[in-house]
């Protein structure tokens, strides 16, 4: 079969009906498929792709009966699948010598395909081959579309674009014209081709499309190397492209599930039941995985703006056939869209767990879970109908405010397993006031009402915010004046960009923790209008990290400490976040930052980076089982673990080690508690407060192992043996890392940057390349790492009012550490460790004044402890400042 497509381009390609399987078993062809190979017949001849191997010498014989072989001047290789290079070993056997044009990764994959050293051509964007008669080829690449070898070819003259396969679909069809064949079914199998093959690619979907149209070339037709040719209205594939790349979605929710006895499914119907009583609007649509054709199924998650996935639990873990799907969205790479895994299990319900993190792996925002018991009960699928109802409440939004280019996590609640009554996401801060002109500590979340005063300090009731001295410190960190904002913020969008300023480079800040919302407040504050970028690579919330330490024993979710999501601070300042997103590189030199194939220019850029929990390097088979708890991600694998059984251990007696360990005592765990240190916070705490404090942590029933290192962690299966150097053995069910911090340096190393312990910077935060900037936990400052919240705020203070440009030095003073143990709060200040200290110690249990002074009598740190704690901040004025 052959016909003419246009003027001299005749099709020579293969119509193959029968196939059902493509890409091995990866790709169902319910409707057949063609291999489009296109002639060219002008005063040169040009062959635009040949066909699949497997019908090589079909396609030679048919060609030859269309032309002699010998009159092809040029092959034209747009890719070099082996469904459209398969036949070029047996043309070229005919003809040896033609050329081959092609990209120069072309030449790579043809060669690795081929092992031949063929006549080949390379050709970049923008070079033309002329055909005579006024017609030109002309090349574009399009790398990763969806190969790296990956080109379109345009024919000038006939204004035919050669697409390869962008704009193609497996579908087979006499008739091979757009506006012939069944619509319906052309725009089911656009998808599905879209959806499932060029899902990951799409931001380069969006580019290279833009690209093309900018060069203003006239479009007639274009021609695919699979399915039909578009030749009525063309560009209605392209704008439907360029729609499936913004991170399509329609209004639907996807459950997606397999089951052995059933369980599983009576949940995701009791699931459905809820989404409709909530939103009767939504689509709905339900799987069985083990009775659906996969590409199917990743059709309609890709039309979904939230998917659920269930399993039950076998051996621990999910389904294979699910955990093979959760693969395959992974590497989908789908943005904004919402998910939650779902399942019925008889001991210990993993399945759930891991579809979660699976979820979570994939980019999505992910939603706790539910899971129900054996077949689920009347109750229990309650409870599945009330899930489905929340669920289809919290991803009703559905539009996104401007700026957020990928939806935010919605509000999760704890995981149902575990059994928690949800306090108030106010159960982490003080009791919020009324009063319309309360200020609210940045740091610490403190505030202070004027209808209440401060009792405490002396401040009577009454008294306005503009009253209080300016020596007025927070009674909960000790910060001063200047890190209060009042409590209710500027309205929504009141920092939306302007349309001048949208046209500048924007300030890029990397990293979205704390210091990264502090700068933006404090930066809005003082610039409404230039354009702010976070790129961030969770999921942008904002969040009192401080406080995660805090949570166990409260029982509080990860929900329950996120103060805005991304969207709300998005709008609230006026700012573009984009999370879930990683920077690759940053070029100093061009001024841009490169995230994937995107190159994002800056006018100043901001480190933010944070830092990563140190792990001990031990033996053993179970090391891949320490856990960490750094961030809000780590908060639910935390809370999912020591939920799961009850003896945990703790490696570091550091700040976190300590907090986290009588957190859990308090909690109800049995909890032991490990340092290579003799004393707990020894790199803090004089040894005396050290005492006073492990005193303490033994009544509240955690294990003390100090002055031993664990060695090694084994397990077969369940529980974990933990082995200490003096030859004990513990044997837990979750294993806590909490040896410290090492701030994040890989990216700003890469990029030139001069690094030390952290990113060096000045005391204007600058780092050794001009217009970079570190902040917060990766930054080294004039020789300081100081991952504490009160050096972060002022930070954020100063380096907001340089980026707004007043170029201002920070300027630390001295500044307490306050350590969170309810049973015994400690507050430290100045130096309590080194060497050459002479203490003055007054008090007993219920607690004590510890005064450090140097050789000449002066006073240099200090400490106090329980109900001494009022000492502290006329100490604290005493000290030196530290920058
Ligand atoms: C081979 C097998 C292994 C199982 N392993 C686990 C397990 O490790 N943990 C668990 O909680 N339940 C386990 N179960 C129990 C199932 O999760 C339970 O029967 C569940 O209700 C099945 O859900 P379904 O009705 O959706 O298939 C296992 C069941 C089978 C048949």
């Amino acid at each position: 079969m052959s016909f003419v497509v246009k003027n001299n381009i005749t099709w020579v390609g293969k119509l193959d009906w029968e196939l059902r399987e493509f890409h091995g078993a990866e790709y169902s062809t319910h409707k057949g498929s063609s291999y489009n190979s296109y002639l060219v017949r002008e005063e040169k001849v040009a062959l635009i792709d040949t066909v699949w191997s497997l019908y090589a010498q079909e396609f030679v014989d048919n060609l030859e009966k269309e032309i002699d072989l010998h009159r092809i001047d040029y092959i034209i290789a747009n890719h070099a699948e082996i469904d459209h290079s398969g036949a070029l070993p047996a043309l070229l056997a005919r003809i040896p010598d033609t050329p081959i044009y092609c990209t120069e990764n072309g030449v790579k994959s043809l060669k690795g395909h081929f092992h031949k050293d063929w006549n080949f051509r390379i050709v970049k964007t923008g070079d033309t081959l002329d055909l005579g008669n006024g017609k030109q080829l002309v090349f574009v690449e399009a790398p990763m579309l969806h190969w790296p070898d990956s080109m379109l070819t345009y024919l000038s003259g006939d204004a035919v674009l050669f697409s390869n396969d962008a704009f193609g679909q497996h579908y087979a069809s006499e008739k091979m014209y757009n506006d012939l064949v069944d619509q319906d079914e052309l725009r089911a199998e656009c998808l599905k081709y879209y959806a499932n093959i060029l899902t990951p690619f799409s931001p380069l979907v969006t580019a290279k499309i833009k690209e093309v149209l900018s060069f203003n070339l006239p479009l007639d037709m274009i021609c695919p190397a699979h399915g039909v040719i578009w030749r009525d209205n063309p560009a209605q594939i392209v704008e439907q492209y360029l729609a499936w790349a913004d991170d399509y979605q329609e209004n639907q929710i996807t459950l997606v599930y397999d089951t052995m006895w059933n369980g599983t499914r009576h949940m995701a119907e009791a699931i459905t039941r809820g989404i409709r009583a909530a939103d009767p609007t939504v689509e709905v649509k339900m799987f069985n995985l083990a009775l659906s054709d996969k590409n199917d199924v990743l059709t309609q998650v890709f039309k979904s703006k939230g998917v659920l996935i269930g399993s039950p639990t076998v051996n621990n873990g999910m389904l294979p056939q699910v955990a093979a799907l959760l693969e395959e969205m992974r590497g989908l790479r789908f943005r904004g869209k919402y998910a939650s895994p779902f399942g019925s299990h008889g001991w210990n319900g993993g399945a759930v767990d891991r579809i979660g993190e699976r979820l979570e792996e994939a980019g999505f925002n992910v939603a706790s879970g539910i899971k129900a018991l054996w077949k689920p009960t009347e109750d229990a699928l309650a409870d599945c109908v009330a899930f489905g109802q929340r669920i289809a409440q919290e991803w009703r939004g559905g539009a996104e405010p401007a700026n957020v280019i990928e939806r935010t996590a919605a509000a999760t609640q704890p995981a149902p397993a575990r059994p928690a009554p949800k306090p108030a996401a106010a159960a982490v801060r003080n009791t919020l006031p009324q009063s319309a002109s309360a200020m609210r500590c940045r740091v610490c979340g403190w505030t202070y009402d004027p209808a209440q005063g401060s009792p405490a300090q002396g401040i009577a009731a009454g008294t306005p915010w503009s009253d209080l001295p300016d020596t007025f410190l927070c009674p909960e960190c000790f910060l001063g004046k200047s890190v209060f904002e009042p409590l209710h913020r500027m309205p929504n969008g009141a920092g939306a960009t302007t349309a001048a300023a949208a046209h500048s480079a924007p300030v890029v800040i990397v990293g979205g923790g704390s210091a990264t919302y502090q700068l933006v407040r404090a930066f809005r504050a003082l610039d409404p209008h230039t354009p702010v970028v976070v790129v961030t690579a969770d999921d942008g919330a904002d969040y009192s990290k401080p406080q995660l330490v805090h949570g166990f024993s409260r029982k509080l979710g990860a929900a329950d400490f996120v103060e805005r999501t991304a969207a709300q601070l998005a709008h609230e300042f006026g700012i573009t976040i984009r999370p879930h997103t990683r920077v690759d590189a940053i070029d100093q030199q061009r001024k841009t930052v490169r995230i994937g194939a995107e190159t994002l220019p800056y006018r100043d850029l901001v480190l933010a980076l944070g830092a990563n929990p140190w792990i001990p390097p031990l033996e053993g088979n179970a090391t891949d089982r320490m856990i960490t708890l750094n961030n809000l991600a780590d908060y639910e694998n935390y809370l999912r673990h020591v939920s799961a059984g009850e003896r945990v251990l703790v490696i570091g007696a550091g700040l976190v080690g300590t907090e986290i360990a009588l957190d859990l005592a308090e909690g109800g765990q049995q909890v032991w508690l490990t340092d290579s240190s003799p004393h707990s916070l020894a790199k803090l705490l004089p040894e005396f407060v050290s005492r006073h404090l492990e005193a303490t942590l033994a009544q509240k029933g955690c294990r003390l192992h100090l002055g031993h290192r664990v060695t090694a962690l084994d397990s077969s299966g369940g529980a974990i043996t933990a082995q200490l150097s003096d030859g004990t053995t513990v044997e837990i069910d979750t294993v806590i890392a909490a040896a410290g911090l090492r701030p994040r340096t890989a990216l700003a190393g890469a990029a030139g940057l001069r690094i030390n312990r952290g990113i060096q910077v000045d005391s204007y935060l600058r780092s050794s390349a001009e217009h970079i900037y570190a902040l917060g936990d990766c930054a080294e400052i004039e020789g300081l790492v100081l991952p504490f919240m009160q050096p972060l705020a002022l930070s954020a203070q100063a380096l907001a009012k340089t980026l707004a440009g007043e170029p201002t030095p920070l300027c630390l003073p001295a500044m307490p550490t306050v350590v969170k143990t309810p049973a015994l709060p400690i507050q430290v200040g100045g130096r309590t460790v080194t060497d050459g200290l002479s203490w003055t110690v007054e008090g007993d249990e219920s607690g004590l004044t510890g005064k450090a002074h140097n050789g000449d009598g002066e006073l240099v740190g200090y400490v106090v402890t329980g109900v001494h704690l009022s000492n502290g901040a006329a100490l604290l004025q005493q000290l030196p400042a530290l920058l």
